[in-house]
């Protein structure tokens, strides 16, 4: 929806008792401000804005051209904001939802100095002509002589002073066509620029919390109010089609949401009572009612946001070394370009053999803006962190993208990261005869209904299968034992649950016993009063792909190794599980001892990578070179501690995120390479041949350009090279890619417990079936079999349709079109009726009308359990 980009900042303002003052009203205006060019204008921003009464904060974003204002719209209004920046020349306009970002068409300014300087090309016939190029240079340099201004009003040197500096210097010597092609070049490479940072921005917009809607519909009357005005616990209702409001558990109804926002996996993850959901996912199909969590400003996807916010304005390290040189590179030049032109000045007098000299220093004043060198890094960082960011893989600035890039060792964290931390119980033994089972469940389920281990959620279920219901609330003096267990008194008892470290902890002196079964390796101890009362053991399977993703780092030359508070025969469980991928297993350790282990690794492998699940990690991420907590269910706490946050539980995205780190490295160093090589290639040749200012020019905004465009390669092959695997040249590979990880994905997401286990084929979205993962945006749907031909009827209109369409559709690829209309997946043969079809359609899905038509269950154009379920966006 289309709209100015303005959004309440949390933390209102002070309402005095009499409401006399007006309240301040603290807002966040996104601006775009095309003439920001390098550092040099980020300072001139703060120093036009940050004294204005009312404005709280200032960030200026280089790569996307975008300055983030914080301010009291009661104070000052987004108009004069804009007034003040555009008053520098700095062409500043209010960002709308939607919008490209402005720029997509040359300035008249440009267009004509562009159509003056060419019209003085034809001086040699009609010598008066060449005054064009004069004028081509005044009329070009207009937007530049107005930052030029401000700059130096603001006592800095930028580009523009120094451009036109050249610029004078050029007329002067009579060389009115190199004036004009200085402007024009200049000005002309600017706007390249600008457009291609566009598509960047662009899309770190589209990214995430744009889409989150500012209102919700409270689900017992109807009622609409402001999604910032919703108290913790509210139910609020969900339709089909709609995005999530808020963050919180469903309450009632059942639906298939589309996480893609959050996770860069664009499924269907089915949700029903007490599943979580997130704000800014999409449900897709389905009536659900939601009991929020969190106020919206502190949902999972509005912190994300403030997090990648931070992440575009950190510097790295790499940045601010160079911006550090950068400092002293302009002075230093402008002193050495002053000093060719009066050494020789005091050495021969104002004679004709000063000409060169002054075209030297020119030469010089021109290579003085380290512009290329100053964008090198945060355009690649920026590009990086958006790709990333696309994957659901959130990272805290340009320094951990650098540090993922050096990493040398990864530390897994065993349960809910190598494993997907959902266990079932093998076995339950009473020991003794002390209790019977009744009350030993009733009082291990009491217990475990107070802890958030992965465990406890297994044994609470366990429980309820044999008819105990738990009663957390008859717990007292309850108390966790991280890496150990947990203890409480219930019923006057006093109760230790946990590995064999509790029964040292509860002064057990039972032997340490041995269950009889292997098929559960992680064993639980029951400990009442000092006696062993119970015994269970419990078993949990690796993650889809996490066998691939330790070989794929070991490809890499990284080792892996696992950290885990589990047992011995657990880590070796799981061990044998990923085909003993990993080079090095400890067990049984203390949230403390995995810290000491992650400081060992470090000092002995080099650069270290701890991947938790954040639960009890959180000192060992914080410990790691890189700490990336796994997720979306724990990221509450583990993105606030972590370094980077992988927001879906695709552990296969750990190689990639490092692998992205590496590249941005490379694009980093070799933009740094260039742009240094450009500068030196210039002055060597002035030295050596003789100064030509025009390609001085060229060099210096064509580097600009060329960095600006190799670091946005980062952004391009990241489609293209995840298409590849499974898509077949899709150039986007949503929809299938995800498909093919779903059921381990999905039944983690939703909290269900996995209907299939690794290594099985793929299921179907709609169907839970058995079929090929269906290609991208496709639309999945489950009907009848006596329906199937009249959907293949529907589906080859809409397949027609969507080709004559040309190439507005919105899923692009030329391959869809292609594509038979209608395929029907693998065949079941069970006997049921059901068939899943996928159809390869461009339109049907996108549409949001189309997809309530395919997700209205009363609809009869998709039949009885019509589920659709495209990965595509509406567009
Ligand atoms: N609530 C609990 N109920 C029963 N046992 C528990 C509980 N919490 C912890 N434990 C025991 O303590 C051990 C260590 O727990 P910890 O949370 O440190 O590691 P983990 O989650 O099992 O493994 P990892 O460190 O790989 O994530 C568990 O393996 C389990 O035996
Ligand atoms: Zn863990």
């Amino acid at each position: 929806m289309p709209g100015p980009a303005v959004e309440a900042a949390a933390g209102g303002g002070d309402h005095d008792g009499g409401g006399r003052r007006k309240a301040a009203a603290w807002e966040k205006t996104y601006l775009d401000v095309l003439g920001i060019c390098c550092t040099a204008e980020v300072a001139l921003v703060e120093r036009l804005l940050l004294p204005i009464d009312g404005v709280r904060a200032v960030t200026v974003v280089v790569p996307s051209r975008t300055v983030i204002v914080e301010h009291d719209t009661a104070a000052v209004s987004h108009l004069h904001i804009v007034k003040v920046l555009n008053k520098a020349g700095l062409e500043a306009s209010i960002r709308a939802y939607g919008g490209t970002g402005g720029g997509r068409w040359p300035s008249p300014f440009i267009v004509a100095c562009g159509a003056l300087l060419a019209a003085s090309l034809f001086a040699p016939l009609l010598p008066p002509l060449r005054w064009l190029a004069l004028a081509a240079a005044c009329v070009g340099a207009q937007p530049m002589l107005l930052r030029a201004l401000a700059a130096a009003g603001n006592l800095t040197v930028d580009i523009n002073i120094l451009m036109l500096i050249a610029v004078a210097g050029a007329a002067a010597l009579g060389n009115y066509t190199e004036a004009g092609a200085i402007v024009f070049l200049f000005t002309v490479a600017e706007w390249l620029e600008i457009l291609a940072c566009a598509r960047a921005s662009a899309g770190m917009r589209s990214l995430m919390s744009a889409a989150v809607p500012k209102h919700v519909v409270l689900a017992e009357t109807g009622q609409v109010v402001g999604a910032r005005d919703v108290g913790v616990g509210t139910v609020v209702a969900v339709r089909a089609g709609e995005v999530v409001p808020v963050d919180g558990v469903v309450v009632g109804g059942h639906s298939e949401v589309d996480e893609s926002s959050l996770t860069g996996e664009s499924f269907p993850v089915p949700k029903q009572p007490p599943s979580e959901v997130w704000a800014g996912t999409v449900n897709l199909d389905g009536y659900i009612s939601v009991r929020t969590t969190a106020l919206a400003e502190d949902s999972t996807v509005a912190r994300m946001e403030r997090l990648v916010e931070a992440a575009q304005s950190s510097r790295s390290k790499t940045q601010r070394l160079i911006d550090a040189c950068a400092k002293y590179y302009t002075p230093a030049v402008i002193v050495v370009a002053a000093g060719v032109v009066l050494v020789p000045l005091l050495l021969l007098g104002a004679r004709d053999g000063l000409k060169p000299w002054l075209q030297l220093s020119l030469v010089l004043l021109v290579s003085a803006c380290p512009c290329a060198l100053v964008l090198s890094t945060p355009v690649a960082t920026f590009c990086a962190l958006l790709r990333a960011a696309r994957m659901g893989l959130l990272i805290k600035g340009g320094d951990v993208l650098e540090s993922l890039g050096e990493v040398r060792v990864a530390a897994f964290d065993k349960t809910g990261t190598i494993t997907r931390g959902e266990f079932s119980i093998s076995a339950f033994h009473v020991v003794g005869n002390k209790v019977e089972m009744d009350q030993l469940l009733y009082w291990v389920s009491s217990m475990e209904s107070k802890s958030s281990h992965p465990m406890a959620a297994a044994l609470v279920e366990y429980s309820r299968t044999k008819s105990i219901r738990p009663e957390p609330e008859h717990v007292t003096e309850f108390h966790i034992y991280h890496g150990e267990g947990i203890y409480g008194v219930i019923s006057g008892k006093h109760i230790y649950i946990g590995n064999r470290k509790i029964m040292a902890r509860s002064s057990c002196q039972a032997p340490v016993q041995e269950m009889d079964d292997h098929k559960g390796v992680s064993i639980g101890h029951v400990i009442c009063d000092g006696d062993l009362v119970g015994l269970f053991s419990l078993s949990d399977d690796c993650r889809t792909g996490a066998a691939k993703a330790i070989q794929e780092l070991r490809s890499m030359g990284i080792k892996s190794v696992m950290l885990t508070g589990d047992s011995a025969a657990a880590a070796k469980h799981a061990q044998e599980q990923l085909g003993g991928a990993l080079e090095e297993l400890h067990s049984e350790l203390l949230p403390e001892d995995k810290v000491r282990l992650v400081a060992e690794l470090r000092a002995s492998g080099g650069a270290t990578l701890m991947v938790g699940d954040g639960m009890n990690d959180a000192p060992a991420l914080a410990a790691a070179d890189v700490g990336l907590a796994m997720g979306l269910s724990g990221s509450a706490a583990a993105v606030e501690i972590s370094h980077a946050a992988l927001m879906s539980g695709d552990i296969l995205r750990v190689p990639r995120a490092v692998r992205l780190g590496r590249r941005a490295r490379r694009t980093i160093a070799a933009n740094v390479a260039f742009s240094v090589g450009a500068k030196a290639a210039v002055l060597a040749l002035a030295v050596a041949w003789r100064p030509v200012l025009w390609v001085a020019v060229l060099a210096d905004v064509g580097t600009c350009l060329l960095v600006v465009l190799h670091s946005m390669l980062l952004l391009r092959d990241a489609a293209a090279a995840a298409g590849r695997p499974c898509c077949g040249g899709a150039s986007e590979p949503k929809a299938c890619c995800a498909a093919a990880k779903s059921p381990a994905a999905r039944s983690h997401l939703a909290g269900a417990p996995s209907a299939k286990r690794p290594g099985d084929h793929h299921d179907c979205h709609g169907c839970q079936k058995q079929c090929k993962p269906p290609p991208e945006h496709s639309v999945v749907i489950t009907i009848p079999a006596q329906a199937v031909a009249e959907h293949r009827k529907e589906a080859a209109s809409a397949h027609a349709m969507a080709a004559g369409e040309g190439e507005g559709g919105c899923c692009g690829g030329a391959s869809s079109v292609a594509a038979p209309p209608a395929a029907i997946c693998a065949p079941h043969g069970n006997g049921e009726d059901e068939v899943c079809i996928i159809i390869s359609a461009r339109t049907p899905c996108c549409s949001s009308k189309a997809r309530s038509r395919c997700g209205s269950p009363k609809d009869a154009g998709c039949k009885d359990a019509a589920v659709c379920c495209s990965g595509g966006k509406e567009r």
